[in-house]
């Protein structure tokens, strides 16, 4: 029964660090060390817009340090890869991580990865400092102003596999007034759910309106060949144990 035993060993793995969590913001210990994020994105290159059948993502030109992600908790410059939204069906939920409890109605991932010390994104996605995952709240309330961009796009994209291109988008428009953060060790929301990521949680939420976040509710997570259509919304995952994570807050 070795054979069972080694399927026993194979099959087990300790979940210790994953994402979205509940951020209590008077349980982060306020930590002086640690430095502004900078955001280098004044030469990126977006590449195209597409439905993966869970979100819809905005892809970029990775193949050199043209649009990067550092200081703050990261020891390295990040590559931006890609990024993307979940939202829920209806306001008061859709965001990944809560704040006390609070969801917010979407949340935007812009998606890095450390190409200093890895070769291939594949390979960071798999080690423990591997990606760093910038995340953006979005609230209820006026027009973005520059949101339509995305929105007036879906349409291209409504469908599961469809993708399209989307060129001079610089996700720098989307955002707020303050680069203040929570950060964790973490890991990614979706299948495969390694735990790579070091999350970088923008304290300030940007505004969009219903009118805009209801066409990301237009997107399908079914293709056009398939006669079921389903609407793409609540693609968030519920936020995961802390397992005595500290939560660390910017000045
Ligand atoms: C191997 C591997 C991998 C993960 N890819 S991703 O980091 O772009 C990603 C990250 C996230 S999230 N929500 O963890 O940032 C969600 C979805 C995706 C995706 O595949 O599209
Ligand atoms: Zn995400």
């Amino acid at each position: 029964n070795s054979h069972a035993h080694a399927l026993n060993t194979v099959m087990f793995t300790v979940e210790i660090r994953q994402s979205p969590i509940d951020i209590v913001p008077h349980q982060a210990s306020r930590d002086p060390n640690l430095s502004q994020i900078v955001l280098n994105y004044d030469r990126c290159t977006s590449i195209n817009i597409s439905n993966n059948g869970h979100s819809v993502v905005v892809e970029f030109d990775d193949t050199d340090d043209r649009s990067v992600i550092q200081g703050g908790p990261l020891d390295n410059p990040y590559r931006l890869k890609q990024f993307h939204f979940h939202w829920g069906e209806k306001g008061c939920e859709g965001s990944e991580h809560t704040v006390s409890g609070n969801s917010y109605a979407s949340e935007l991932h812009l998606v890095h990865w450390n190409a200093v010390k890895y070769k291939t994104f594949d390979e960071a996605a798999t080690a423990p400092d591997g990606l760093a995952v910038l995340g953006i709240f979005l609230d209820t309330g006026d027009d973005h102003r520059w949101l339509h961009t995305i929105t007036d796009a879906l349409y291209m994209v409504k469908f599961k596999g469809s993708i399209t291109d989307f060129k001079d988008f610089n996700p720098k428009c989307l955002l707020p007034s303050s680069l203040h953060y929570w950060t964790y060790l973490g890991s990614l929301t979706t299948p495969p759910l390694h735990e790579s990521v070091i999350w970088i949680v923008l304290k300030d939420p940007i505004t969009v309106s219903e009118k805009q976040l209801g066409k990301f509710r237009m997107l399908l997570f079914t293709g056009e060949e398939e006669d079921q259509r389903l609407r793409m919304e609540n693609n968030f995952r519920p936020p995961q144990p802390l397992k005595g994570r500290k939560v660390r807050s910017s000045n």
